[in-house]
């Protein structure tokens, strides 16, 4: 039997929709009973540990990563043994009934560490890709499924897209203008990763302990601007949702040593101070110093991706690769590869 250990690398699914009632758009999928959620999340093969909302979205902690639940848009992140590509037929159904159609899909992953762990429909990315082919509907007709490699064999970015003729349209307009930025790091400091440990017999639960590592590590520091909600598991491991206004960032800690992983994703605009982007990535790679980590930023901009390595490099990473790929429905990938140059 293949020795396997947890699989922190997570596969991501951002789902949009559109519909014609302004009374529906207004709330949209945030309509949606915890049932209903939940019976999503079992297809998935996972469940929710905590959440919290505002007056634009819902966050919701999963067993396994990340829910975030806006009117017309998903976005849904799990690691470990999960079916992710499971919760598109349900979502798609449910939102159905509240007069919502899909309009655009975005699925990314990094490698993951146990391949062979993975279960249908996550066998290989050719089989995720014939999936989501096979369960997107056909209005959805403008289609691309990319690899994009880094000079590490084993690190390589995977995304598939796909949009109609609307979304398309739509992401031309100024407000559009946003990005995602998804770091995964591996190799973590291994004294910094003790601190995802729990303590024995702590008395606490959860998310009290989740609260206490929030702190100690500094991750409260990273957008002191951002609630969060965060949870422990036992023994170790710890996951974060920060909602700030309209956006959020989530964090994703497996400790173990020998495949120790973290994550961190957020959205920004192409607005926002460059500064303010650098001084966050600072923060997020101490809490960890990882030796390996990727950055995808995804934007319908050129320019976000340009201030990573100058923000990271004079800390003592090098960035040894960097790939960029055009979608039509997601605008164009960058994916940069980090290792330590030398230790600050
Ligand atoms: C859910 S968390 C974070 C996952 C995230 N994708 C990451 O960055 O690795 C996974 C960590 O929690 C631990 N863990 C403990 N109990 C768990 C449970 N019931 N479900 C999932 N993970 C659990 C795992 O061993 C692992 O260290």
């Amino acid at each position: 039997m293949a020795v396997s250990g947890f699989e922190g690398f997570e596969k991501r699914l951002e789902l949009h929709f559109f519909g014609d009632d302004p009374v529906v758009i207004d709330m949209g999928l945030r309509l949606l009973d915890f049932e209903s959620i939940q019976e999503v999340l079992d297809a998935v093969q996972c469940t929710v540990v905590s959440a919290v909302g505002n007056q634009y979205f819902d966050a919701y902690v999963l067993s396994e990563s990340s829910l975030f639940v806006y009117p017309t848009k998903v976005i849904i992140k799990t690691c470990g043994t999960t079916q992710l590509l499971k919760s598109i037929r349900p979502l798609m159904n449910y939102a159905q009934d509240l007069g919502l159609n899909l309009c655009a899909c975005r699925y990314t992953r990094g490698s993951f560490i146990f391949p062979k762990a993975q279960p249908f429909p996550h066998t290989s990315f050719k089989e995720e890709v014939i999936y989501l082919e096979e369960n997107l509907p056909i209005n959805l007709c403008y289609r691309k499924a990319s690899v994009m490699p880094s000079k590490m064999p084993s690190h390589s970015w995977h995304v598939f897209t796909a949009s109609d003729q609307t979304h398309l349209v739509a992401q031309t307009m100024p407000a559009e203008i946003t990005f995602t930025m998804e770091i995964c790091m591996t190799e973590l400091d291994r004294v910094l990763a003790r601190k995802f440990f729990r303590r024995a017999n702590d008395g606490k639960n959860g998310d009290t302990a989740g609260k206490e590592m929030t702190g100690l590590t500094g991750i409260d520091d990273i957008n002191p601007s951002a609630i969060i909600c965060d949870f422990a598991f036992d023994p170790c491991g710890y996951s974060m949702n920060g909602i700030d206004g309209d956006r959020y960032s989530t964090i994703h800690v497996t400790p173990e040593d020998g495949y120790s992983y973290a994550s961190f994703e957020c959205v920004g605009s192409i607005y926002d101070d460059h500064d303010d982007i650098a001084k966050m990535l600072k923060k997020v790679v101490q809490v960890f110093k990882p030796a390996t980590f990727s950055v995808s930023t995804t934007c319908s901009s050129h320019e976000v991706w340009t201030h990573v390595a100058r923000a990271l490099e004079p800390l003592g990473w090098k960035c040894r690769s960097c790939v960029m790929d055009e979608f039509p429905a997601a605008g164009s990938v960058v994916f940069q590869t980090f290792t330590v140059a030398r230790r600050k």
